[in-house]
């Protein structure tokens, strides 16, 4: 069974890709899922996220996301506090979503926006970068999030840039074009990995 690494920027298409590739029959571990795992009610990374950052970083027993979102893409020290109280247990959740995935036969996506900054592209048997060229990266983002111009583009330059991920690439899905032109490359991406790991 392979492990596969799939990253590219913020809002790149990286959660519309997984989605696609579950039809096909692989396991998606999903490294955002896993860091809301690692500061749900109640846990310890929640409690040092609130010694850390101050109680408005917690409302209703939650974290502030927004709170904590504008505080860290604007400030790099804060936001490595912030990756030093969750990363960690982000890898501990995933790679026992790992072992469960591979326990039950599948090949294994794992979704990874910070794979390279956070260097993991060695923990992983290929990576595949979903790319967007910057304009639509940007549009796509203020829209999904509600962001004005400035906050998207903090949270852009937060990340390695996506044409550095692109050069990085095993392989590349350019979610540059429509929906329905993602699902083609997918297809495709899929039927040569397949095509490649039988052949072994
Ligand atoms: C800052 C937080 C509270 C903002 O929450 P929000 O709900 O607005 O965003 P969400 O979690 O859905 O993340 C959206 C995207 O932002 C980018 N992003 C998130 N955290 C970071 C970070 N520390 N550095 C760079 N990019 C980041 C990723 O591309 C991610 O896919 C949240 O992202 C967070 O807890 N970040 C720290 C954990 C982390 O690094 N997550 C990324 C994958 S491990
Ligand atoms: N080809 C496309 N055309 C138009 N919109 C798209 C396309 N692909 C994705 N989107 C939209 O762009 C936004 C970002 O996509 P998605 O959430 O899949 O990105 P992501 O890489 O998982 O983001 P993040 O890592 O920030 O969570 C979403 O609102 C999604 O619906």
């Amino acid at each position: 069974m392979k492990v596969i690494g799939l990253t590219g920027g913020i809002a790149s298409g990286k959660s519309t890709v997984s989605a696609l590739l579950k039809e096909y029959g692989f396991a998606v571990v999903d490294a955002d899922v896993a860091s809301r795992t690692a500061v749900a009610k109640g846990t310890d990374g929640l409690k040092e996220v609130e010694k850390v950052f101050g109680e408005e970083a917690v409302i209703n027993g939650e974290m502030n996301r927004p709170y904590v979102g504008q505080l860290i893409f604007n400030d790099i020290e804060k936001r490595e506090a912030l990756n030093r109280i969750i990363h960690p247990r982000v890898r501990d959740i995933m790679e026992y979503e790992k072992q469960q995935a591979l326990k039950s036969g599948r090949h294994v996506i794992m979704d990874i926006p910070l794979l390279f900054e956070n260097h993991l592209e060695y923990t992983v048997d290929e990576v595949w970068v979903v790319y967007v060229d910057e304009e639509s990266q940007l549009e796509r983002l203020m829209k999904r999030n509600n962001l004005s111009y400035d906050a998207a583009a903090a949270r852009i330059h937060s990340q390695l840039s996506i044409e550095e991920k692109k050069k990085r690439a095993h392989i590349i899905i350019d979610n540059s074009g429509n929906l329905s032109e993602l699902e083609q490359q997918v297809k495709k991406v899929v039927e040569q990995f397949f095509e490649r790991n039988q052949k072994k």
